[in-house]
């Protein structure tokens, strides 16, 4: 049977009396970027440090690679990179000199370092500031040296808590544009509360909510679930509402203004042309159609509300 790179089960973790996550399972079983999205105090930070190991988990296993940590928590980390929320940089080392460090720290020979330590600059894009200390260098410069330090020792699980956090939008570019590549021969688990960013990113998504997983599943799934059902039409001739929901795919109309209608339907892409062809043909004289998408926190509260009503 083929082994998972990284395995959670039933994870629970305890702060004195209260749980930040409980009964948390995952499997991953191919390189690529996994998404954990949650709202603040989800419990994305401490499922992502029990993963690395820098913190010990109340209850449940984590295999990486199928190592338990528990058993062996030395092998198990050999096998993963980590970059925390607030990434540990030494401001007065050159990013050689910190790399070398990190390395070190890694447990890799003093022959190996080198090798090491070039190929994660050369990934990053940070060679040319190898002599350059790190309190010199931009927010975006310093997240690559973050990244750099988690991959030095070439680990097959990357974990990235908020890695874009704090960055102005063109560093935010690159830094996601680096992350890409680096998932190419890796599985990258990667938390943000940012809903568009880990839609961009990320093959699969699991949402916390309160501590819990409220959806695991891959990123297709996700915008199907997420995709409009509703939307807001202006017409300036408002027909009679029976007149609107005999439109095939739409499911229900609600009169909100004398000239504004919310219409609600199936998962058919093709019903705003629908609209617009019969407003053409029956004179209902058109003006706009905005397709209503959920925010964050609906989709957050829909699925908190799907799981309660699944487990009672
Ligand atoms: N060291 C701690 N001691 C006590 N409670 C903690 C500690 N760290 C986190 N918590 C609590 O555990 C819960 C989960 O926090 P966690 O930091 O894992 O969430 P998060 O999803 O990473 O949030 P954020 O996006 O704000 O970082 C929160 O209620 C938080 O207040």
């Amino acid at each position: 049977m083929q082994k998972s790179i990284v395995k959670i089960e039933n994870l629970s973790h305890k702060y004195s009396a209260n749980w930040a996550i409980r009964d948390i399972n995952l499997e991953i079983n191919s390189y690529g970027i996994v998404g954990l999205l949650g709202s603040n105090g989800a419990g994305k930070s401490t499922t992502m440090n029990i993963l690395c190991g820098s913190l010990n988990q109340t209850e449940g296993n984590v295999y990486i690679n199928g190592i338990n940590f528990r058993d062996d928590p030395m092998r198990a980390k050999r096998e993963i990179g980590f970059l925390p929320q607030s990434p540990p940089l030494y401001m007065d080392l050159t990013v050689d000199e910190y790399l070398m460090y990190c390395a070190g720290l890694r447990h890799m020979s003093g022959n190996e370092r080198k090798g090491a330590v070039k190929e994660a600059k050369e990934r990053c894009g940070i060679a040319h500031f190898s002599n350059r200390l790190i309190k010199n260098l931009s927010g975006g410069y310093r997240q690559r040296v973050g990244i750099a330090q988690a991959i030095v020792h070439r680990p097959k699980v990357l974990v990235l808590d908020e890695p874009t956090n704090g960055l102005d939008p063109n560093q935010i570019i690159e830094v996601r544009a680096l992350i890409k590549d680096i998932a190419r021969d890796r599985v990258v688990i990667f938390s943000s509360h940012i809903l568009s960013e880990v839609q961009l990113l990320c093959r699969d998504i699991m949402m916390i909510e309160n501590g819990r997983i409220v959806f695991e599943d891959s990123m297709d799934a996700f915008n199907n679930y997420i995709a409009p059902h509703s939307m807001l039409v202006h017409l300036n001739n408002m027909p009679a509402i029976m007149e609107l929901e005999a439109i095939q795919g739409v499911m229900k109309a609600d009169l909100l203004t004398e000239k504004l209608v919310r219409l609600f339907f199936s998962g058919d892409s093709g019903i705003a042309e629908t609209i617009v062809n019969e407003s053409v043909n029956k004179g209902w004289r058109l003006q706009e159609i905005t397709l209503e998408k959920n925010s964050v926190e609906e989709i957050f509260k829909q699925l908190s509300q799907h799981q309660s009503n699944n487990i009672s």
